[in-house]
């Protein structure tokens, strides 16, 4: 089986992937600004240094500037002024393209061009080809929000140690009644649902992820493109409450960000008399990490919608919060 490598370049030269293009010596897929193709050029003509890093010998380049869709978690990123991840700081140097088309997301347009360095050749990219995207694009494919129905896509991952109910929490709420006292690890799957909170429609996509062990290396691919988390520890495992900070630690470290959209949910509530957790240690951590908080059991499908209900209240606090009620001007001074 042949593996492909992908590297995302921001315009000036910053290498999204961990691998410098220098190392690798696959056909290489790079998304370039016109204004990097021209500087691209120029440093090709010039001999090469021991400090600039040299072309890949046979890459592709898709330039053009696809469709901004503005929103609020995207203008968030990209206005942060040091962001940690590589990514966020190819985000961030979006508004630096030419100001007639300062625009940067991943889907393809019509107007896009393929560019192949060995033959100096363009090609115009069929609308219908399929996005050439992928791996950490996730990320920003997942910034545009609202589809022509007005229904805002929300990605969400439900993340913890293993065992403590996450698989049973999302099959209740996708599929209600379904409980299943057997235990089957999961590996990953993806389940959808469209949901009306607060008079909007949402079509979420959850992702029910492995369970995680407190040296799990964090799954990269949740850090980027997600709305929201569901952090969900069982009531009876105080090891698998602790692994809420490192979970949140983790996505706020991978995703270069101060708060997130979570919701921290205790697990098993219907077995009181195992109780590790108390609801006031519950309520404490999710106050310290700014989330949401609740006990659910997923077996008595005790609070199970409520507990997305939360997150979907988190989500709008943070993409669409509510507009701030106007201060009487001057102007209205006296009036009624
Ligand atoms: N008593 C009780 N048991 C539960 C509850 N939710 C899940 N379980 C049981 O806990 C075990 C693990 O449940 P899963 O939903 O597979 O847990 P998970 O977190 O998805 O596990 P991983 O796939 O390993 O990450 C199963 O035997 C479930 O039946 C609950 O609310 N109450």
């Amino acid at each position: 089986m042949s593996t492909t490598n992908l590297i995302i370049t921001s315009p000036t030269s910053t290498i999204v992937s961990r691998n410098s293009p220098r190392s690798v010596n696959l056909p290489t897929l790079v998304v370039h600004s016109p204004v990097h193709r021209e500087h691209q050029k120029r440093r090709n003509s010039e001999p090469a240094s021991p400090t600039t890093p040299t072309t890949p010998q046979h890459s592709t380049y898709f330039t053009g500037f696809p469709s901004y869709t503005p929103d609020p978690w995207n203008a968030r990123l990209a206005s942060r002024k040091s962001p940690k991840s590589p990514l966020h700081r190819c985000m961030a140097l979006a508004p630096q393209f030419p100001s007639s088309r300062s625009s940067f997301s991943t889907t393809v347009s019509p107007s896009l061009t393929r560019y192949d360095s060995e033959d100096d050749s363009e090609t115009l990219i069929d609308e219908e080809e399929p996005t050439p995207f992928i791996g950490n694009s996730l990320y920003l494919h997942n910034i545009s929000m609202s589809n022509s129905a007005g229904t805002m896509k929300r990605k969400v991952v439900i993340m913890g140690s293993p065992s403590v109910g996450k698989t049973s929490l999302t099959q209740q709420y996708v599929a209600p009644p379904t409980y299943n006292a057997s235990y089957y690890p999961t590996i990953e799957d993806t389940s959808h649902k469209t949901v009306s909170y607060n008079g909007v429609q949402y079509e979420c996509e959850i992702i029910d992820s492995a369970g995680l062990e407190e040296y799990s290396l964090f799954p990269g691919k949740y850090g980027i493109g997600v709305h929201g988390y569901i952090l969900v520890y069982s009531i009876t495992s105080r090891q698998s409450f602790n692994m809420i900070s490192t979970v949140h630690d983790k996505i706020l470290d991978y995703a270069g960000l101060e708060k997130v959209p979570c919701v921290i949910v205790g697990q098993k509530v219907d077995l009181q008399s195992e109780r590790a957790i108390t609801t006031a240690e519950g309520e404490a951590l999710a106050k310290k990490l700014n989330a949401g908080f609740i006990e659910s059991s997923a077996k008595d499908n005790k609070n199970v919608s409520k507990a997305f209900d939360v997150l979907l209240a988190e989500m709008q606090k943070e993409y669409n919060p509510a507009p701030e009620k106007k201060k009487s001007s001057w102007w209205g001074w006296g009036a009624k």
